[in-house]
């Protein structure tokens, strides 16, 4: 029997007789794969799920601890997802009735991570407000966030871009990498170890398939040094999108976490800019905006050198992105609200005849 402790299940409460817990591994369309102490089976979700008038963010998704039951011979029945320690979740503009066109439907897309792998590439895209972007984002997520700097070999000194982000957010941990010649891979080894689940965050190009194979092939050599020459080192079952590396850590890799925006990030700017807002109670005026007002703490703090430029302007750039993001969505609701106006509307007109009457 498999224990499910390898696939980093910790749940400690009673489990309700008759129901066995397993861990989603995969979500195609409506079915499930879910490994449990039986082996993975299949799964579908039980009526109740589908029937419930709230939104869909108590559907379970990959990294989900689940409970089922257990059927021998067909699909098993998802009746209940666990507590979540961590997740990721998009905006979900589909579905959306025009009346409830301002609640943007959250979608979770992974969950029950310890780390989340934030990856920028050193050539030259690099750059540090984006990775601030995406270090807010890590730190919603109840995951922790670990900056890996992909592509050393393509830049002459990678000590200076590296010095930057560590100076930026010192109380991250970062490293730089070069997936081809395995170079710092061995500085994630600390967070590579059995039962652990990792994500990765990161822009489409800047190197998320390469660190896993070169993850993948380091650690199939590693288990293959430790178990002489057993084969089962190059069972890596890398075809699910919540898979297990030889070495027991999981990797969790959704199409939904390549299309991550940013959904209701305020929290974490607090969260990573609390030496900023911590100047904004001292203003004079409580409605401050920092500009050009008398009185205004954070320009004074600018001035004498308390509050560092850069950290200003990472969080003005901030703000200015969530506020975009936060402003395309309603573009975009208001779009789809219009369109269907509209529909409806030309329905309308061709029921009663047509334009011309
Ligand atoms: N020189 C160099 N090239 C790299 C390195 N890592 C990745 N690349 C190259 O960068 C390109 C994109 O790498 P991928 O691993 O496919 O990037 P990805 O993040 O998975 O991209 P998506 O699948 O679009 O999300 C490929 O041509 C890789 O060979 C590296 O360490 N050094
Ligand atoms: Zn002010």
């Amino acid at each position: 029997m498999m224990d499910l402790k390898t696939y980093g299940y910790t749940e400690i409460e009673a489990i309700p007789d008759g129901l066995l817990p397993g861990r989603v591994t995969e979500l195609r369309r409506e079915r499930f794969t879910v490994m449990t102490e039986r082996g993975e089976v299949t799964a579908v979700l039980k009526g109740a799920f589908y029937h419930s008038a709230e939104t869909r963010v108590d559907f379970p998704c990959v990294g989900d601890f689940v409970l089922l039951h257990y059927n021998e011979s067909g699909d098993s029945l998802i009746v209940t997802v666990l507590p979540r320690r961590s997740k990721f979740s998009r905006a979900d503009y589909s579905g959306h009735a025009a009346g409830y066109a301002k609640t943007v439907r959250e979608q979770v897309v992974a969950t029950n991570f310890d780390y989340v792998f934030i990856l920028s590439s050193l050539n030259w895209d690099f750059n540090v407000t984006r990775i601030m972007r995406y270090l807010t984002q890590a730190r919603q997520s109840g995951g922790q966030p670990v900056v890996i700097l992909t592509k050393a070999d393509l830049v002459e000194d990678y000590n200076l871009p590296l010095a930057e982000v560590m100076q930026t957010i010192p109380d991250v941990p970062v490293h730089a990498i070069c997936s081809h010649s395995g170079l710092g891979l061995n500085e994630l080894d600390p967070y590579l170890m059995p039962g652990k689940t990792v994500v990765f965050l990161g822009m489409s190009g800047v190197g998320k398939s390469s660190l896993l194979n070169a993850l993948i092939e380091q650690d199939v050599m590693k288990v293959q040094a430790i178990r002489e020459v057993d084969s089962r080192g190059r069972h890596t079952t890398t075809h699910r999108q919540l898979f297990m590396l030889p070495s027991g850590t999981m990797v969790i890799d959704t199409p939904g976490m390549r299309e991550l925006g940013l959904f209701d990030a305020d929290e974490g700017i607090r969260a990573s800019f609390t030496d900023v807002e911590e100047w904004f109670p001292h203003c004079r005026f409580t409605d401050c905006r920092h500009q050009a007002e008398p009185g205004c703490a954070v320009l004074a703090a600018l001035v004498d050198g308390s509050l560092p430029r850069e950290r200003w302007e990472h969080y003005v750039a901030q703000q200015y992105e969530n506020k975009y993001v936060q402003d395309k969505t309603s573009y975009l609701i208001d779009m789809r609200v219009r369109n269907k106006t509209i529909a409806m509307w030309s329905k309308q007109t061709k029921k009663n005849g047509g334009w011309k009457k």
